[in-house]
């Protein structure tokens, strides 16, 4: 078949562009991308051929060949795995099929440096090639076609490829990249097996290079030169990294396995590796990522756990995995009991899946306690470090018994096994203590990142509701940024304080300055600030922390308790019974929008306030609701009155009264955030009052 020119799909053409122009900062990166590509088909061939054996023909072996040609200025990564079919080509290499994409592309902003970071985290793969390609040929045939069915797809990076049928002898697949004059320092043997041992060491499959060696000039005066000995070397240990002993990884090498398994540049906050035993066997070996993705709050978002099943790769991004709520965390699993053909809805019931996604659950949280932990302790020494550490307990209040301990197996990867999945305090204690030294700010990172999906567990994972509440971070009346934990709030309550006072809004603005505030602030107690939109919806789920009720501050009647004192409760008393024909007729003026009207001690500077029923919904809340189209419950709030405001004052008696009345209201309502339902009228009242 003669050649077929196709253009890129518009996002294609947009990254492509991105990539020949903005990175350059990091260019070698390609090599990790292409052998990851030929790693991951590898890993589909031998998933593919569990079901049709057939597939393998007479060439069994699963291999990635590198190999370079100075003088033709070409460097070439060939494997053995799937291979494409022309459509395949036609469509995997000319369009982008994950999920959210357009959105992504729609938030680039043009500005070459800002993209350049972006696209980092939505990851170029086979793209990233053009960084040091000015053209790639791509040559390919699929396990199971016959040689005449294989295809040639060619691409100067622009806006098209073009793609013809050839013939190739070997199933899989051939990138060849015909290298710019700037980047011809990638056709060298040294530079290659560098950058493989820098980022593709843990690739399980076998990377090989053909073997070189120095041969001198033949006639006098004539240089030596490095020729090629026609033997392939290995070049990686070409064992899968989580099945190797911790103590045989380096901090390098698992970033570099977190960077090609998460396409993501920077490095990852924190990581656990452990091989538990017992009634269900498995290996885990999870990140938690420095950075949010891009897709984050997409809700069909998948989680980014890998699946193996004795080694052997089953599935990308099995969302069974993880709960929802650490959709974030991105790893491997490698299970020693499930079948390799099982399949996502087997998943679903598997005894064993429950298994893995409860210890996976409990690891992670620990790894986040360890990382919260570090951060109040960051500067301590180790051996205060290790008092502390003895003290928690991490790994233990499980929904699950803790498997049963068994032998161990020789050697290998011993120091991972991990029997009861509660580490030993002093293991916890030396991680402790190095995560505080190393980095204190790790967990205001996560939680900056990730806090706000963690809330969701609240609702979610009722077995530890407990142990993510001692994780959650607050802004409050004392610190704008969120660093107060329930348990630091709780320490710091007044004598007689017997709620944890929180308020939500959409902004910290919003929220610091509200008047159901006032009286808090004039007593010091301090109060929760919660501006994530999930806040409300997550503490309907966590009524008390610790045995101490959390208590909205505008909701229900404000009951500071032993905090008021009684000259306080009597004045209001009397104040209540003073104005009484006042709140009538502030009722009866405002019956449409409020469902009573009532003296509050809980303002100070604001004469009024809307507050609602305790068990009702926030007025935030339902507006939020209400924008994203869903059905709210029309609930009027209580308007609460201040007596001592000069404008209450001002009220009794007034010609105005009505519009007074209705102001009064308005500006309630915009202090907590709503807008007049009439915003017209608002106006028009308040310039006849000024007027
Ligand atoms: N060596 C290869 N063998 C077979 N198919 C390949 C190979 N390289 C790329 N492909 C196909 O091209 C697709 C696109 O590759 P690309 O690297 O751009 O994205 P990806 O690997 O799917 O995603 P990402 O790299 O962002 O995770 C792959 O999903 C795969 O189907």
């Amino acid at each position: 078949m003669s050649k077929q020119t196709h253009s890129f799909q518009a996002e294609v053409a947009q990254l492509l562009h991105l990539v020949t122009h903005s990175l350059y900062s990091n260019p070698e990166i390609f090599l990790r991308e292409l052998i990851s590509n030929a790693s991951d088909a590898c890993d589909k061939l031998r998933f593919e051929a569990l079901a049709n054996p057939s597939l393998y023909g007479d060439q069994p072996e699963l291999e990635v060949r590198i190999t370079f040609d100075k003088a033709a200025k070409t460097l070439t990564v060939t494997d053995t795995g799937i291979g494409m079919s022309e459509q395949e080509a036609i469509d995997h290499l000319g369009t982008i099929a994950k999920s959210g994409t357009k959105d992504f592309f729609s938030k680039l902003s043009g500005d070459q440096k800002q993209d350049a970071q972006l696209i980092g985290q939505f990851g170029v793969g086979f793209y990233s090639g053009f960084i040091v390609a000015d053209r790639i040929t791509v040559e390919s045939r699929r396990a199971g076609l016959p040689a005449n069915a294989g295809v040639r797809w060619v691409s100067k990076g622009a806006g098209d490829f073009e793609v013809e049928q050839i013939t190739r002898e070997q199933r899989g697949t051939s990138v060849i990249l015909h290298l710019r004059d700037d980047a011809l320092e990638f056709a060298d043997g040294w530079k290659l097996k560098e950058l493989i041992g820098k980022y593709s060491d843990h690739i399980a499959i076998p990377i090989k290079m053909e073997g070189e060696k120095w041969e001198e000039g033949k006639e006098e005066g004539q240089p030596g030169a490095m020729v090629k000995t026609g033997e392939w070397e290995t070049i990686n240990q070409a064992t899968a990294l989580w099945t190797r002993a911790k103590k045989d990884v380096t901090d390098e090498q698992y970033t570099g396995f977190y960077e090609q398994l998460a396409h993501d540049w920077q490095p990852p906050l924190a990581w656990t590796h452990n091989r538990v035993e017992g009634s269900t066997e498995y290996t885990q070996l999870l990140y938690i990522p420095s950075h949010a993705p891009f897709d984050l709050w997409d809700r069909d978002r998948k989680a980014g756990i890998k699946l193996y099943v004795k080694r052997v790769f089953i599935m990308d991004d099995a969302e069974q995995l993880v709960p929802r709520y650490l959709r974030f965390i991105k790893g491997v699993v490698d299970s020693a009991d499930l079948p390799l053909n099982v399949s996502r809805e087997l998943l679903q019931e598997s005894r064993d899946v429950r298994a893995i996604r409860e210890g996976n659950t409990r690891r992670v949280l620990g790894l986040l306690e360890d990382l919260a932990k570090a951060e109040t302790a960051a500067g301590a020494d180790a051996a205060e470090a290790a008092a502390v550490e003895d003290k928690v307990d991490i790994g233990t209040g499980d929904a699950t018994p803790a498997p049963e301990p068994t032998e161990l197996p020789e050697g290998g990867v011993t120091d991972v096994v991990d029997k009861n999945e509660a580490p030993t305090a002093a293991d916890a204690a030396a991680k402790f203590a190095e995560d505080a030294a190393k980095a204190p700010a790790k967990y205001a990172t996560f939680w900056r990142e990730f806090g706000a999906v963690l809330k969701e567990g609240l609702g979610e994972d009722h077995a530890n509701r407990e142990r993510i509440a001692k994780l959650l971070r607050y802004a409050s009346t004392t610190s704008d940024t969120p660093t107060v934990s329930l348990a630091d709030y709780k320490a710091r309550m007044k004598d007689g304080q017997k709620a944890i006072y929180f308020i939500t809004a959409d902004t910290l603005a919003a929220a610091k300055n509200s008047p159901q505030l006032e009286v808090f602030k004039k007593k010091g107690i301090e109060v929760l600030l919660m501006t994530d939109r999930v806040d409300e919806w997550s503490l309907s789920y966590l009524r008390d922390f610790d045995g101490t009720p959390l208590q909205s501050v505008a909701k229900g009647a404000v009951d500071l308790g032993d905090l008021q004192d009684e000259a306080e409760k009597k004045a209001a008393q009397e104040a209540a019974t003073h104005v009484k024909p006042l709140l009538d007729k502030l009722k009866e003026t405002l019956k449409d929008q409020v469902e009573d009207v009532r003296v509050t001690t809980r303002l100070v500077d604001s004469p009024a306030c809307l507050v609602v029923k305790d068990a009702g919904m926030s007025m935030q809340l339902a507006r939020m609701l209400k924008q994203a189209g869903q059905p709210v419950p029309e609930t009027k709030p209580a308007l609460e009155i201040n007596p001592e405001h000069p404008l209450v004052k001002k009220l009794d008696g007034s010609a105005h009264f009505d519009d007074l009345a209705h102001i009064l209201f308005d500006q309630a309502l915009l202090a907590e955030g709503g807008l007049p339902d009439d915003p017209a009228a608002y106006v028009r009242r308040v310039n006849a009052l000024l007027a």
